[in-house]
C-alpha cells in the first residue's frame, strides 16, 4: 500500500520513515517538504544513506503528486495541518494528522488555547481521537485520525483504568510530566538551544499548557463527568523520552495489588501497554510501548501512576502507524515490533 508523508523533514517525519521502511505492507510514495524540495532525503537524514534514496517533493501540485497514495501522514505543525486536511479528504485520502488541529472537539476551546483561528472546523466532528487502546472501533472506520499529543498519551492511558472503575476523586488529579527536548521539534529556539537545555531541568507552561484541554476532554469522556486537572510539563536534558507522574486521591477500599490487577485486566489485550513495577524512559526508547506502574501511598491514600513513552514513537509516529494499521485492516503490530534501546 502506498503512503506519503507531508512534513517529512522534521523529527516525527524521520521517525515515520524509519518505521515505515520496515513495514512489510507499505511502500513510501512521496515525502513532502516545504524547504527541502529536490534534496535527497538521505542528504538531510544521513542515517538513511544507501537505504532510502528518494528526493523530497515540494508542497505545490499535491493533487497530482499524491494521487497514488491511499494514506497521508501529516507531520507538520498545528495550523499547517488544517490547511491540508480539506484538500486531502476531498481527494479521497485517509489522513493521520500528527498535529493538534483535530484533537479538540470544540473549535472555541482550540482557538482559546492555540490562539489560532480554526479554518477547517467542519471536519472536527468526524475526526477520531487516535488513541487505539480506547478508540479502536472508531479508528477502524475513520477517514481522519487526530493522533494524540505525547503528554496526553501518558496521562490518559495512565488514568483510564482508575476513571473507568471510578476509583479516584476526579477533583484531585495532578500530572507532573517531563519531556525530552525532541518533543519541541527540529527547529532550534532560544529555549531548545543546547546551552539552555544541557545540564538543566525546568518547568514550563505552568497552568497554561495547550495539552491541558486535550487531556481534560478525553479524561472527561472516560469518567462521564467534566474533569479539570493540574498539568505541569517539564523539559529534561535528553533527546527522546517522556515520563508522567500522576497523582490522585483514592476513594475506594482497594489494595495496591487489586489496583495493579485491575490495570493488567484493563490492558490485557493491548500489545503496546506494559504494566510494570518501575518505569524508566530507556526501556521504551525507540519503541511503541507505554510502560505504566501503579503504586498506592497508604499514608496519604493517594494513587501514584507513573507512565513512560518515547515521545516520538508512542507519543507521535509509532502511534500514527498503529492507527494506520488499524485503519488499513493490518495487524496492529506491523512495522512496530520495536524493542527499546538499552543501555
Ligand atoms: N516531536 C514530538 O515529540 C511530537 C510532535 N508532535 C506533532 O507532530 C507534528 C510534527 O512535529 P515535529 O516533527 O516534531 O516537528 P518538526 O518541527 O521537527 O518538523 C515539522 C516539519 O513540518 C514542515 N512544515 C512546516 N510547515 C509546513 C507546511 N506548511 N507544509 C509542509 N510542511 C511544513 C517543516 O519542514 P519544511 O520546512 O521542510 O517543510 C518541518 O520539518 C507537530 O504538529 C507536532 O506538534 C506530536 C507529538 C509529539
Ligand atoms: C518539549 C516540548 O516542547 N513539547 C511540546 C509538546 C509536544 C508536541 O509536539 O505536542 P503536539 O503534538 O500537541 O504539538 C510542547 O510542550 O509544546
Amino acid at each position: 500500500m502506498k503512503v506519503s508523508i507531508v512534513g517529512g523533514s522534521g523529527y516525527t517525519g524521520i521517525e515515520l520513515i524509519r518505521i515505515l521502511l520496515n513495514h512489510p505492507k507499505v511502500e513510501i510514495d512521496k515525502i513532502v517538504s516545504e524547504s527541502n524540495k529536490g534534496k535527497k532525503v538521505s542528504e538531510l537524514f544521513q542515517n538513511l544513506k544507501n537505504i532510502f534514496e528518494k528526493e523530497f517533493i515540494g508542497v505545490s501540485n499535491l493533487e497530482v503528486e499524491l494521487k497514488d497514495s491511499e494514506y497521508i501522514f501529516l507531520a507538520v505543525p498545528h495550523k499547517a495541518a488544517m490547511e491540508y486536511v480539506p484538500m486531502l479528504l476531498k481527494m479521497g485520502k485517509k489522513v493521520i494528522d500528527l498535529s493538534a488541529d483535530f484533537r479538540i472537539d470544540d473549535f472555541e476551546v482550540y482557538e482559546q488555547w492555540y490562539k489560532e483561528n480554526h479554518v477547517a472546523k467542519e471536519y472536527l466532528e468526524e475526526a477520531v481521537y487516535g488513541l487505539p487502546e480506547l478508540n479502536r472501533e472508531k479508528i477502524k472506520k475513520a477517514r481522519l485520525v487526530a493522533n494524540p499529543g505525547c503528554y496526553p498519551t501518558t496521562v490518559i492511558l495512565g488514568l483510564a483504568p482508575l476513571l473507568s472503575e471510578k476509583l479516584i476523586d476526579i477533583n484531585t488529579i495532578i500530572s507532573d510530566s517531563k519531556s525530552g527536548v525532541s518533543g519541541a521539534g527540529k527547529k532550534c529556539t532560544a529555549t531548545t538551544h543546547f546551552s539552555e537545555t544541557n545540564e538543566n531541568f525546568k518547568a514550563y507552561g505552568i497552568a497554561s499548557h495547550r495539552h491541558t484541554p486535550e487531556i481534560e476532554q478525553e479524561l472527561s469522556k472516560l469518567a462521564k463527568k467534566d474533569i479539570i486537572i493540574s498539568f505541569t510539563p517539564h523539559l529534561i536534558p535528553m533527546t527522546r523520552g517522556m515520563l508522567s507522574t500522576i497523582y490522585s486521591n483514592l476513594i475506594s477500599e482497594q489494595t495496591e495489588e487489586e489496583i495493579v490487577e485491575l490495570y493488567k485486566t484493563f490492558y490485557k489485550n493491548e500489545k503496546f501497554v506494559r504494566i510494570v513495577e518501575v518505569v524508566q524512559t530507556k526501556n521504551v526508547r525507540g519503541s511503541n510501548f507505554i510502560d505504566i506502574a501503579v503504586k498506592l501511598d497508604k499514608r496519604t491514600n493517594r494513587i501514584i501512576v507513573t507512565s513512560a513513552i518515547d515521545n516520538i514513537t508512542k507519543g507521535a509516529s509509532g502511534q500514527a502507524i498503529q492507527n494506520f494499521n488499524i485503519m488499513a485492516g493490518f495487524n496492529e503490530m506491523e512495522g512496530l515490533n520495536l524493542i527499546g534501546y538499552l543501555p
